[in-house]
């Protein structure tokens, strides 16, 4: 007999469908991605940190789980929404089925609801702040006021909460799938990067590039970082509200002050803006799927990307020396900048994929420019 599960949303909407993770109960602000693939990439991407997924694709764990397809050391998602999971997962490099993944992990899910009428509310709505109770005696009253006694993401600083303790050093190149392995590239250059949530494809797509990473948690002070005398500096992604890392925004300025190469994505990219003097502001619904449009200005150019944001930069805030790189197709949303007179530039999008094409993978190659030009001009 499938163990019962509801999910109640903060408008009084319920579903009633059935326990596919951990038993117990989670709360969260629910959002809905469209990416087809690549479940295992979105429940561990630390950016969803205290946000609850629902997939539009119905059919979700057809491929189970492995080790190697994870974006960090653990599931970051506060639980899982999908329509149907397979009774039996099947791909050569699955070692654990989703739902067995999603219980060793802890993490409450749901499936068996209607996730298209969960969508539309989303969209029509806005992201909704949701409780899903998962076990024998699921109590719908109980569910609504929890979900509606979660604060929501405005204000709340996620970054310093899944940071790393202390630095490391990364130096892991992509995966090869004829060989089963990840590569080791060269390197050429000294990059901090500042870990505010990343995922592990930025750190090896950077190694790709040629930078032998140091990783450093969220709050480590600037002056640290430029005593390491790096080639440059990235700033990753992260979950909860760019506006509460006021360390970060003023790490930042003062790289921006000692004209150090800099890479922003996706939060790293919303802090570079508040750092510079614009404001950020929360979206509807977000962006979060792998097939999004973006306009690239410098040459016209179509690029579809890899997207999980629910904040944003607002292009109208931006100072005289931004210079708009990237604009959303979908509803003109900011999605890239550069500054004219600083070697800093970033990205709203995910550049890295994972899961998603990697059209945009153009951008890690900007950065070892950027870096190798400011050595020959130092
Ligand atoms: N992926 C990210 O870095 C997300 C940034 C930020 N937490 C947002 O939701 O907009």
């Amino acid at each position: 007999m499938p163990i019962p599960a509801l999910l109640a949303l903060e408008d009084g909407s319920v579903f009633h469908g059935h326990a596919v993770g951990a038993f117990g109960e989670t709360v969260g602000e629910v959002v809905f991605n469209t990416a087809m693939t690549g479940y295992q990439e979105i429940l561990t991407d630390p950016s969803y940190a205290r946000q609850i997924v629902t997939l539009t694709y119905p059919h979700i764990g057809n491929t189970g789980c492995n080790a190697e397809d994870a974006e960090s050391s653990t599931v970051h998602t506060a639980g899982l929404i999908v329509r149907d999971v397979p009774r039996r997962a099947s791909n050569w490099r699955s070692s654990e089925s989703l739902p067995d993944y999603l219980k060793r992990h802890g993490i409450v899910a749901i499936a068996g609801i209607d996730t298209r009428r969960l969508t539309r509310i989303l969209r029509d709505k806005g992201a909704q702040n949701g409780c899903i109770v998962a076990g024998e005696t699921v109590d719908a009253d109980a569910a609504l006021a929890r979900a509606r006694a979660f604060p929501g993401l405005n204000g709340m600083d996620l970054a310093k909460v899944v940071s790393v303790d202390k630095p490391y050093i990364w130096d892991e190149g992509i995966y090869d799938l004829d060989r089963t392995a990840f590569s080791r590239p060269d390197r050429r250059f000294k990059v901090v990067a500042y870990d505010f949530g990343v995922k592990r494809n930025i750190l090896r797509l950077l190694a790709e590039s040629g930078c032998e990473i140091t990783v450093v948690p969220a709050q480590t002070a600037a002056s640290d970082v430029l005593a390491m005398k790096p080639d440059g500096v990235f700033l990753a992604n992260g979950p909860g509200d760019p506006a509460a890392c006021d360390y970060a925004i003023a790490a930042t300025r003062q790289f921006l002050a000692a004209k150090m190469p800099l890479f922003g994505i996706c939060l790293g990219h919303q802090i570079m803006g508040l750092a510079v003097g614009a404001k950020t502001l929360k979206m509807k619904f977000g962006h979060h799927g792998a097939n999004h449009p973006v306009k690239d200005h410098d040459d016209g150019r179509v690029l579809i990307t890899s997207q999980n944001h629910g904040f944003a930069v607002d292009p109208g805030t931006l100072p005289a020396n931004v210079r708009i790189t990237h604009t959303s197709l979908f509803d003109g949303s900011l999605q890239g900048f550069a500054l004219t007179d600083r070697p800093a530039f970033c990205f709203q999008g995910h550049p890295e994929a994972s899961p998603g094409p990697l059209d945009v993978r153009y951008l890690f190659d900007r950065f070892a420019k950027l870096m190798q030009e400011s050595r020959t001009h130092a």
